[in-house]
Parts: structure tokens; sequence; C-alpha cells
């Protein structure tokens, strides 16, 4: 349009035809106005003005000579206009977009590439030792993943700052576009953003089976079952494979078919079948090796026109894969509660009692909250049994501590619940399994409820922030020789796992989102042991074995090398 000008006659440049038209700014400025307001009978007497105020000059003014002189018309100095107020639009669009990025000062990092970011780099450091980052740029590390900061705090101090002292503001979760399949549009406890719908069922979980644990009987007998169930799995694969000295055991596959087993009663109220307690796992490992697997594409969304970064396919097989194996457990519940068979101590049976902002719970998403219970509650308890083993077999005088404590405490009867509270050494070994192997070795992503600072530096709407949690509980600032394997430290330690007072060690996280399970995982984590303990005397799988202590990142981290050991039954 402005080239039709140029052609039509006038012999000014743009920047001169600018000019001109900024001198009559405050008439033009009306004629917008009325464009805007479609006010075209006041938009006419303007112009008229506008002829008016070009006769009374000496020279003629420019746009009279463009629309008048060279007979163009209104419309087309409509559209001149239309165009300018776009051009402003936009501009002021941008500027909105852009001053933030500009203006904000970010928690220092490593340079990334363009568009991508540090995408390259942060998985490798995600899953490595931040120290070398934390000595060039400090305890608030900042990525880029495409234009999305990701914020890692590695110092127990800033952690507590962030989500205890500015609890409310760091208490959100980001919702990347491909988790919505699995937790149903974000509405499960661990995805759900701050609000209604996270309070309401986390409040569930914790008033259901997590505070009432000890104090229900059919919760206290699913836990005496298992362990039981256990104990019997492990003479049996050691007898497998007998010798003089005991048997060889593979342990993992043997634990987490327990906890399997475990978090499935408390779930659905029944003990279930060995195969439908393997397939439901098998089920739910998968989702979650898919679920850990890096989603760039999240965040980088031309990604997603790449074909072999296209995974929607793969997740809708598994989310019906995912259905398939849970749906029968939610209808043959939902059947003994109509007969009033159903526990009310199990996690289905509140599920289905809930008012979800005044609704009942769909099939779907009665599905998704039991998986989040089974997927929140089995690798994290199965990993720190294996590690807690792994550290007890390579120093043989923990076990002997172990056992003499057992022993002096329960006698020759089999230790119960009721005993755990009197071990505080069998506690001091997992407390140290925490600390020298958290399960996670970050929090999940956490979002910010509003704009805010951290020691200095803005932390903006768009961060996902982490904390590293194997930084703090490796600092030896808070932890004399951090490296080693030593659960005598706490034992004369007044620890708050919490973190609500000082951050030390926080392998449940802290703040509003720390784990609603940590009472309920404690209770297993000692319970199992204990008899694990008592029943068996541990040893490397053959004289001169070396337990390899190397992690690697599954969901959780676990031993790169699967632990194998030699028991024989006390
Ligand atoms: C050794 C066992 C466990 C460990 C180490 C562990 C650790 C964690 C961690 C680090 C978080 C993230 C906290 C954050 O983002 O700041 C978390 C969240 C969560 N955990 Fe656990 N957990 C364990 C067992 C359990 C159990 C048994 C349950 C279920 C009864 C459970 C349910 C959850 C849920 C629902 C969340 C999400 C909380 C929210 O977003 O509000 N966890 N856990």
């Amino acid at each position: 349009m402005l080239l039709g000008f140029q052609g039509g006659g006038s012999n000014l440049g743009p920047k001169k035809l600018w000019m001109q038209i900024s001198s009559k700014n405050h008439l033009l400025a009306t004629i917008l106005d009325q464009i805007t307001t479609n006010d075209t009978v006041t938009m006419a007497a303007t112009i008229k003005a506008l002829d008016q105020d070009n006769n009374n000059s000496a020279q003629p003014h420019t746009l009279h000579r463009l629309f008048q002189g060279n007979g163009k018309s209104l419309n087309d100095l409509i559209a001149l206009l239309t165009l300018l107020l776009l051009t402003i639009i936009v501009w002021k669009i941008l500027q909105a977009r852009l001053r933030p990025r500009l203006t904000q000062r970010l928690p220092p990092g490593p340079r990334g590439w363009p568009v991508v970011g540090n995408l390259f780099q942060f998985m490798r450091f995600f899953t490595s030792d931040l120290q070398d980052l934390v000595k060039k740029y400090g305890p608030i590390i900042t990525f880029r993943i495409g234009s999305t900061p990701f914020i890692i705090i590695t110092d127990a101090q800033i952690a507590h700052e962030a989500f205890v002292e500015k609890g409310s503001v760091f208490a959100s979760r980001p919702n990347p576009p491909s988790l919505a399949l699995f937790s149903s549009n974000f509405r499960n406890i661990t995805s759900s953003v701050y609000g209604p719908v996270w309070r309401a069922l986390r409040k569930n979980l914790v008033s259901g089976i997590v505070s009432s644990s000890r104090a229900s009987n059919y919760l206290r007998q699913v836990r005496e079952q298992v362990a039981q169930n256990l104990v019997t799995r492990f003479s049996d694969a050691a007898a497998a494979t007998a010798t003089q000295d005991g048997g060889i055991v593979g342990v993992r596959p043997i634990i987490r078919y327990g906890i399997h087993d475990l978090l499935l009663s408390l779930c659905f109220g029944t003990q279930l079948e060995e195969s439908v307690v393997l397939e439901v796992a098998q089920t739910l490992k998968k989702i979650l090796l898919n679920r850990s697997r890096s989603r760039m594409d999240d965040y980088i969304p031309w990604f997603r026109f790449i074909p072999w970064m296209q995974s929607n396919e793969k997740d809708r097989q598994l989310r019906q894969q995912q259905v398939d194996a849970l749906l029968p457990l939610i209808q043959e519940a939902k059947k003994l509660r109509e007969d009033g068979k159903l526990p009310t101590d199990s996690y289905i049976d509140s599920l289905l009692a809930i008012d979800l902002q005044g609704e009942k719970l769909s099939d779907e998403h009665l599905v998704t909250l039991c998986s989040e219970l089974l997927n929140a509650g089995s690798d994290t308890t199965v990993t720190t049994l294996e590690w807690a083993l792994a550290n007890i077999i390579i120093q043989p005088q923990i076990q002997a501590e172990i056992v003499k404590e057992i022993e002096r405490v329960v006698g020759k009867r089999t230790v119960t619940e009721e005993d755990i509270d009197k071990l505080p050494y069998l506690e001091a070994v997992l407390m140290e399994t925490l600390r020298r192997h958290p399960p996670g070795h970050y929090t999940l992503p956490h979002a910010v409820t509003q704009p805010c600072k951290l020691q200095g530096c803005d932390i903006p709407l768009t961060a996902t922030v982490f904390v590293s949690i194997l930084s703090i509980s490796n600092d030896p600032r808070i932890w004399a020789n951090p490296t080693e394997f030593k659960p005598e430290r706490f034992l004369n330690l007044d620890l708050d796992i919490t973190g609500s007072k000082k951050i030390t060690m926080i392998p449940f996280g802290a703040g509003r989102r720390i784990c609603p399970g940590l009472g309920l995982a404690m209770l297993h984590l000692n319970f199992i042991l204990a008899r694990l303990m008592q029943s068996f005397e541990w040893s490397t799988s053959a004289p001169g074995d070396r337990v390899d202590l190397t992690a690697t990142r599954e969901f959780t981290m676990v031993m790169k090398t699967p632990l194998r050991a030699l028991i024989k039954t006390r």
C-alpha cells in the first residue's frame, strides 16, 4: 500500500512521508481513534479539518497532495493508518515479551546454543556431579532449554529460603504437554498446580492410608503378610542355587515384587495373585522408563515435527496398557464396595468416596491416581533397600550391629511393627542410605506461583526449579567425610528430615511439595529391613567379590550392577 502511494506521484521517501504525517499527529491520532471505533461520520469531519488546516498553510500538506491531489480515496488513508496501528501493536507486544528477558538477572549458568540453549549439556550435568559448575557459577545455576530457564539450587540454605521460607511461591509444578495424558490433564497430586485440586487429592492420601497406616488393622495385616512372603521368596530363590554356605540371590527383583505386592494391597484392598502383581509391576515400569526419558519437545516445540522425536503414539499405547492393567482391579474394588467388603483403609475406597470439585472421579482418573501411588512408592523404596543391603554387605560390622540390636530388643521372637521405634541403629542405617544414595538426586520440578527473587537473582514465572538433593547431602560443610557410609553419625543427631527448621538432607524434598508418603515409606523400609536382617546372613555372592556402588539413572538412581548376594538362613 505504501508502495502504491510512492508510485502514485509522491516523490517523498517513506522517512520524509512519516515525518510529515507526524507533524499533524494530533489530528491523525483523532482519526486513528475514530478508525478503531468505526466512527466514520466524525472521521470525515476530522479529515475535513485536516483539509482546512492544509488550505490555511502556505505549504499544502503532503497528505492532502497524496489523497486529494492524486485522487487517492479515503480507503487508502484508512489502510495506511491501519497498517501503522498494527505496527504499533506488534511493537508493543514484542516489547512486553522481550523487556523482561532483557532486564532480567537470572542466576548465572553455562552459555547455551542459539535456539536449543543448554540442551546438550543439561542431561549430562543432570546425571553427574555439579561440583565443577558450582565452583564456576555459584550455588544457583541456570540452564536454558529452548526459552525455558531450568534453575538448580545446590545449597541447603538457599533451598530452605526457596522451598520453606517462600514455600507458597515455589509450591507449583510446571505442566509440560507430554505429561497431560498420564496425569489426566495434570489432575494428580504430583503434577497438579498449587491449588484446590492438589490440596484435595493430597489431603485424601495423607488422611487416608498414610496417617492411619499404623493404626489400621487391615494395613498392618497386609504388611505382616507381605514381609512373610518376602522372606519365603528369598528362601526359595536361595534354595534354587543352594551351596553349603547358602544360596545366591538377585536382590532387586525379589524386593520389587514384595513392594508392589504391598502397595497394590494398600491400594485395592485385597491381596492379588502373583501373575497380576507381576503384570502391573511390569507395565508401570515401562511407563516410568518412558516418562523419565527427556522430552525436549515439551520445551522446543519444533522438535515435535522431527519424526524420530515423536512419541505421542508410543505414549498412547502405554497409556492404554496402563488402563488395561488397572481398570479391572478398580472395577473389582467397586463391586467389593457395593457388597460392603472393601476395607475402608484402602486407597481406592477413599478415592471412590471423594468428590473432586463437586464430581465423582472417572474411571480414567482413578487409573491415574492409583498408578501415581504405585509409581511414587515402589521404585523409591526398592532402590533404598537395595543400596542399604549393598552397604551392609560391604561393611559386615554394620550387619553385626543391626542383628545385635534386634536380638537385644526383640529376643528370639519375630520382629513386629511395634519394635521398629526401639531400633535406632537400624533407622540410622536407613538414614545414612538415604543421605548417601537418595533415590532421587533432584526434587521433582517446581514452578513458581509468581515471579520472585532468590539471592538477588530473578526467578521468572517461566522457570522450572529443582533442588539438588545429592549436593546437599554430600556437602562437607554439613556432613563430615560425606563420602563415607557411617550410620553412627545419626545416633545422637537431632535430625529434621522434613527440613522445616533447617535443611541438612532432604531425600523426601521439603516445603509444601514434600513427599506425603514420608512416614509410610520409613515404616516400610524399617520393617522390611529388620525382617530381612533377622531372617538371613548377608554376604557377597562369592569370596573376594566386590559390590559395585556405581549409580545409574532409571526412574530413580539405581545400582548400575544389580546387587547379587549370598544369603544363609539365621
Ligand atoms: C524411600 C521412599 C520415598 C522417597 C525417597 C520419596 C521421595 C520423594 C521426593 C524427593 C519427592 C519430590 C518432592 C519435591 O518435589 O519437592 C516426592 C514426591 C511425592 N511422593 Fe515420595 N518418596 C518416597 C516414597 C513415597 C511413597 C511410599 C508414596 C505414597 C504413599 C509417595 C508419594 C509421593 C507423592 C504423591 C509425591 C508428590 C507430592 C506433591 O507433588 O505434592 N512417595 N517423593
